[in-house]
């Protein structure tokens, strides 16, 4: 990836807000599935907004590099995913996207961040980002020193 996308808490949360404003109203579903690891995020904000309180996850964990693509499901809600938002950080190549839809045909697929590869895959998302920029999320980041722009 040649570009990088930093996202800090407050913006992740402000985008994650956004997104619920599109789900009113809040009384059509039932619950949220979290694309874990990083549908957590964005589904506790959601949850809270929403006034959600069953909340569940479907776990996948991708291959090694030289087996890229493939998916391995470590855990899923049982369901069709009707009357469930499913909820994911970010969409990049889609292939995370479409093993879900698979899994939930009934849900609402939704994120945060969503490359070109990916857009069409999800029913609604708030930030377009291009296709060669690596998106930094806020939980794999920290405060660190920096030198003065003088030091040598
Ligand atoms: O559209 P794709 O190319 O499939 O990529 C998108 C997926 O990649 C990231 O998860 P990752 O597999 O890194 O795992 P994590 O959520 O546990 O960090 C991200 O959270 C999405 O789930
Ligand atoms: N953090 C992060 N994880 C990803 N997984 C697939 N694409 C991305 C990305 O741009 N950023
Ligand atoms: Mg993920």
């Amino acid at each position: 990836m040649s570009e990088k996308y930093v996202v800090t808490w407050d913006m992740f949360q402000m985008h994650a807000r956004k997104l619920a404003e599109r789900l009113l109203p809040a009384s059509q579903w039932k619950g949220i599935i979290a694309v874990s690891r990083g549908g957590l995020f964005p589904a506790a904000v959601l949850a809270r907004e929403l006034g959600l309180r069953h909340v569940e996850t479907v776990c996948i964990a991708s291959y090694d590099h030289d087996q890229q693509g493939e998916l391995r499901v470590l855990h899923a809600a049982d369901t069709d995913g009707e009357g469930f938002i499913v909820v994911d950080d970010l969409v990049d190549t889609g292939n995370t996207a479409k093993e879900i839809r698979k899994m939930y045909p009934k849900a609402k697929f939704v994120t945060v961040f969503a490359k070109p590869a990916g857009a069409p895959l999800v029913d609604d998302y708030v930030i377009d980002i291009p296709q060669n920029t690596w998106i930094e999320q806020p939980w794999d980041l920290g405060l660190g020193f920096v030198p003065p722009i003088a030091r040598k």
